[in-house]
């Protein structure tokens, strides 16, 4: 018997559909608060001299939404590697991979750590790994290193997903969905951990590719882990959310609109200013497909995981689907104290919607409700979307 709908689930090898049972979030201990970034972001790059630039960059990070941010790399980190400060200068890869290499994965392992505390069973039956990073390619990779961090069964199957960028939260989900509900007693570990090291850039020459500079202004440092089973053992592991489908989507004749290259000076990349218009313009699509076979079109009943890109791509989204103001609550929350964490974010969102469901007594763990969308969005432009079933708070 499965949960969903109350309705009796077809067999799978696991015997039911896939749980998450736990999430663990973790970010470095620095923070940078977004009304003081443009100031600091021009002094550390050397940058001051560049003054029209860095008033319309103030700009936009006021209009971000963002309130703070964490980062690895500290002033004292980028004075000792001012390769990392100048735009497109100097080769700088080496320094940022040699970084990368190292701290993603224990990043990774922090988070992990605390989803793994939160399952409360040994570590040694989590069977799967799925290890995503846009950066730190190496071998053995971050899913290697993490396993011998964690102290994981050296038996533990290895998926490592790097370069995929923001959609990849919904990713993951899409395969930890296939990975536990066709081999029994699987409990895959997801680890999503960030860091902008690879990216980081001082400002552009002029307004040429100013689109960097957005990133600058938007992407964060972050990780998150969870795990996922299917059949929970009663009174051990504590579902919350079951992951109905997935689907993933390639929205036409956007290819261009976001694009990332990792190149001598690191990772470039390239946003177009019609990004917002292309999610929100394609998004509807996504949910009909997703919620038509559960009879679902009321988008208000639901609640929202969205990968927060950005504050114009979040407005676009809520005004196409005419969602009420509350719907987007706990993404722009996560999105304000974290900024875009790029596939970690939608993890920190889902902690976030059980959290506050507990702590105001709701009849689920999804804000009160049955069902809810999570969507992952990124290069393509490729959307991921994943339809979650929210257990009950007491059964
Ligand atoms: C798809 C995904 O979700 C995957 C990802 O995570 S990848 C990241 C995706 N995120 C984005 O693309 C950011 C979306 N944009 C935003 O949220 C908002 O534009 C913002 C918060 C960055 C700025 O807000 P704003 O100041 O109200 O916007 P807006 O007035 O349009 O732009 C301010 C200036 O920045 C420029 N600008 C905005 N987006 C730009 C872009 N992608 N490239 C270059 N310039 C850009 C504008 O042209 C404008 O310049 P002028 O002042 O010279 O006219």
């Amino acid at each position: 018997m499965g949960s969903i709908n109350g309705t009796v689930h077809k067999k799978n090898k696991a015997g039911g559909p896939a749980s998450l049972l736990a999430i663990g979030t973790a970010n470095p201990p620095n923070v940078v608060y977004q009304d003081t970034f443009a100031d600091y972001f021009f002094r550390v790059t050397n940058s001051d001299g560049k003054v029209e630039l860095k008033e319309k960059f103030k700009r936009v990070c006021e209009k971000s939404m963002i309130r703070k941010r964490h980062f690895l790399l500290t002033e004292e980190k980028l004075k000792e590697n001012p390769n990392l400060c100048s735009f497109m200068d100097h080769a700088s890869l080496n320094t940022r991979h040699d970084i990368m290499v190292e701290e993603v994965p224990k990043l990774g392992a922090k988070a992990a750590t605390k989803a793994l505390e939160e399952w409360g069973r040994p570590r040694s039956e989590i069977t799967h790994i799925i290890f995503c990073s846009r950066g730190g390619v190496d071998l053995p990779g971050a899913d290697y290193r993490i396993i011998k961090l964690l102290g994981l069964s050296p038996s533990t199957k290895r998926v490592m997903l790097y370069m995929q960028g923001c959609f990849a939260g919904g990713s993951v989900l899409r395969i930890a969905k296939d990975m536990a509900e066709n081999n029994e007693n699987a409990r895959v570990l997801i680890v999503c951990a960030e860091l902008t090291v690879i990216s980081f850039r001082g400002p552009c020459k002029d307004n040429e590719n100013f689109s960097n500079m957005i990133g600058q202004a938007i992407f964060a440092d972050g990780a998150a882990a969870a795990v996922v089973g299917a059949k929970p053992i009663p009174e051990v592991e504590t579902p919350f959310f079951e992951i109905v489908s997935t689907h993933q989507y390639i929205l036409p004749e956007t290819e261009e609109q976001i694009t990332a290259h990792l190149r001598e000076e690191g990772f470039t990349f390239l946003l177009n200013n019609q990004v917002p218009t292309s999610v929100s313009m394609h998004i509807e699509k996504t949910l009909v497909k997703a919620f038509s076979p559960l009879g679902i079109s009321d988008w208000n009943s639901l609640f929202f995981v969205t990968h927060p890109g950005g504050r114009a791509i979040l407005d676009q989204i809520e005004e196409k689907l005419d969602l009420k103001p509350e719907k987007l609550r706990a993404t722009r929350h996560m999105f304000s104290e974290f900024g875009n964490m790029s596939s970690a974010s939608v993890f920190f969102i889902m902690d976030e919607i059980r959290k506050r469901s507990i702590a105001d007594g709701l009849r689920t763990f999804g804000e009160g409700l049955d069902y809810g969308v999570l969507h992952g969005f990124g290069p393509g432009i490729t959307v991921e979307t994943v339809v979650l079933f929210a257990l009950p708070l007491h059964t």
